[in-house]
């Protein structure tokens, strides 16, 4: 069974808990009452791991539970203040009663196509129980919590994912998510389309079309060697065949390319799809810059978020955990709050109008997504995205994520020549620290409205991305293999990447002329040091005195 939140919030656990016990309340949880440890109460996605496996999820619909007004509110202050307890005594038990529910939850289990059934109502006590050693409770507190919930799962349709680019990164999402289609046929059609830029590849001594191996081998021996991909994802080399009909478009393919996709994606697809850029870099064109994800939405006229993190696609392509970020704003004209009436809440246009990373109310008029699929909100890609090797983080701050992923791939570079010329450790971590304060910097010179450099600092997109990319991703490891040989590394990259990319290099040339057409590249000594040694102006010996100029 899996359970959604509307109104979801990352200290939102009380809610979670609640959810969970109503998935172990049994058919008539007329009245129950449910202990597990404290533990758990820090983990508000956890339940969907353990209620899908309860059960199968083809069979039981979608729950939505907003929070009530009666008997006795929780406000989020006392929320946290609870869960903030109870993860500091994890030797607490929890005690949540379910009091009262106007029906049974058996109800629920419908056939996914039947008609939807009325609104349901519950109340919940979440309270403290004695801890495991007897001791009473430090804080003993009871919280109350009552929930209008709906069935929502009785959705007619079921979201299609298509993902655009299949690169090492591009094949290694397409994977993850093909996964999870497979996982939730509740919310989604198991067959994911992957866009492949069709080439000729050899194997076993016979030269085939890339997406012909991928569909038999099911294999991306290009891009993604030795890795099995799920039968369910399909390789498409038609653009717009492989975007056809779908709600979820993942984008994931160098951002050079970006611009020439969407002017044949535009037209082409669902008026109401909806995407998240996987893509690290921005778009430059004369003295305006914009976030990948933002130039998508603009250009075909949808909402896209973005998905960055410490990420290198061959680990999470073995299975090896990690864990990633991802910026969604879910559109006011998406947030289907569970009002029983079948309706988004509301009205007229102010419920279309939808705010971009400079606050600004976008001018496109985005087409809601129909109310028969599941609404497309944090908890929908949460499931998509989540994998037991891939812990994500859902977060709102699209500029953080973005510039996170984009700008670092300059400090890698950066990092990779202060290799590259025999410094060590303590200089590439100057160099981090330098490049993490114009990054964040640069956030706030441009997009002081929405930026929260708490992203930077809190989520894998900030300083965890920083980490992995300037100490073991392509961009840190080629620029210093470039200087070790004594050539360019634009070179390296012809001659040693197999057709892979380094976003590094454009990423610097297009932020500095950015910079330079405002006239404030000073004001960012590393990005524009690492221009400078991209263009041979400066020398990497250099390095250390421009620092100190910082
Ligand atoms: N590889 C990694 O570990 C990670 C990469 N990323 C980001 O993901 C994005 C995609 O990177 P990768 O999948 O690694 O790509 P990649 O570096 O493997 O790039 C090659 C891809 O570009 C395609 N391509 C070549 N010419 C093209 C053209 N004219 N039009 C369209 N596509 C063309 C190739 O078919 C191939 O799919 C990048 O922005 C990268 O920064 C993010 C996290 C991890
Ligand atoms: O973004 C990445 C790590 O998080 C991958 O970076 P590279 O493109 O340099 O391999």
């Amino acid at each position: 069974m899996l359970l959604r939140l509307v109104n979801y919030k990352k200290t939102a656990s009380i809610p979670c808990l609640l959810l969970r016990t109503l998935c172990s309340a049994g058919p008539k949880p007329n009245r129950s009452t449910s202990s597990f440890p404290c533990s758990t109460a820090g983990l508000p996605h956890s339940f969907y791991q353990n209620t899908h496996s309860q059960g199968g999820p083809s069979r039981h619909p979608i729950l939505k539970a907003k929070a009530g007004s009666s008997p006795k509110p929780t406000t989020s202050r006392q929320s946290r203040a609870f869960s903030s307890h109870l993860l500091n005594n994890p030797n607490h038990h929890l005690r949540v009663a379910l009091s009262s529910c106007s029906t049974p939850l058996r109800y629920y289990s419908l056939d996914p196509l039947g008609p939807a059934p009325p609104l349901c109502r519950l109340s919940i006590a979440v309270s403290l129980a004695a801890p495991l050693n007897n001791e009473q409770p430090s804080h003993s507190r009871t919280y109350s919590q009552s929930a209008n919930m709906t069935v929502s799962g009785t959705f007619r349709r079921k979201h299609k994912v298509a993902v655009i680019g299949s690169g090492n990164w591009g094949t290694t999402v397409a994977k993850l998510v093909a996964e999870s289609t497979s996982e939730h046929p509740d919310i989604f059609e198991k067959d994911v389309q992957m866009w492949v830029y069709e080439e000729k590849v050899t194997v076993d001594g016979e030269t085939r079309n890339l997406t012909e191996v991928i569909n038999t081998k099911h294999q991306n021996t290009k891009y993604l060697e030795g890795i099995n991909l799920p039968t369910n994802l399909v390789a498409n080399p038609s653009l717009v065949d492989a975007a056809k009909d779908a709600t979820i478009l993942i984008f994931n393919l160098p951002h050079e390319f970006i611009g020439n996709i969407c002017r044949q994606l535009k037209g082409n697809i669902l008026p109401y799809a909806r995407g998240i850029s996987c893509i690290k870099g921005v778009t430059v064109t004369d003295d305006k810059i914009e976030l990948i994800c933002e130039f998508i939405g603009e250009q075909l006229e949808i909402y896209c978020g973005a998905l960055s993190g410490a990420n290198i696609a061959s680990e999470i392509a073995n299975e090896n955990w990690c864990e990633t970020t991802i910026a969604y704003n879910t559109p006011p004209c998406d947030r289907h709050v569970a009002n029983g009436n079948g309706h988004a809440n509301g009205n007229g246009n102010a419920a279309l109008e939808h705010r971009d990373s400079r606050g600004r109310i976008i001018k496109t008029q985005l087409t809601p997504v129909p109310q028969d699929y599941p609404p497309l909100d944090h908890d929908v890609y949460h499931a998509l995205f989540s994998r037991p090797y891939f812990t994500v983080s859902m977060v709102s701050d699209v500029v953080g994520v973005s510039l996170g992923g984009a700008l670092k791939n300059i400090v890698a570079i950066a990092c990779g020549f202060v290799e590259g010329h025999g410094w060590n450790m303590t200089a590439k971590t100057a160099v981090m620290r330098r490049g993490m304060l114009e990054i964040i910097q640069f956030a706030r010179e441009f997009y002081p409205e929405t930026i929260e450099p708490a992203t930077l600092w809190e989520e894998s997109a900030g300083w965890g991305d920083m980490i992995v990319s300037c100490t073991a991703a392509r961009n840190w490891k080629y620029s210093k293999m470039a200087v070790e040989r004594g050539v360019s590394i634009q070179e390296i990259e012809r001659t040693e990447l197999n057709g892979q990319k380094l976003q590094g290099i454009s990423t610097s040339r297009e932020v500095s002329s950015f910079l330079r057409a405002r006239g404030v590249e000073d004001k960012y000594p590393l990005f524009k040091l690492v221009d400078g040694i991209l263009d041979g102006k400066v020398n990497v010996a250099d390095i250390p005195s421009l620092f100190r100029k910082a």
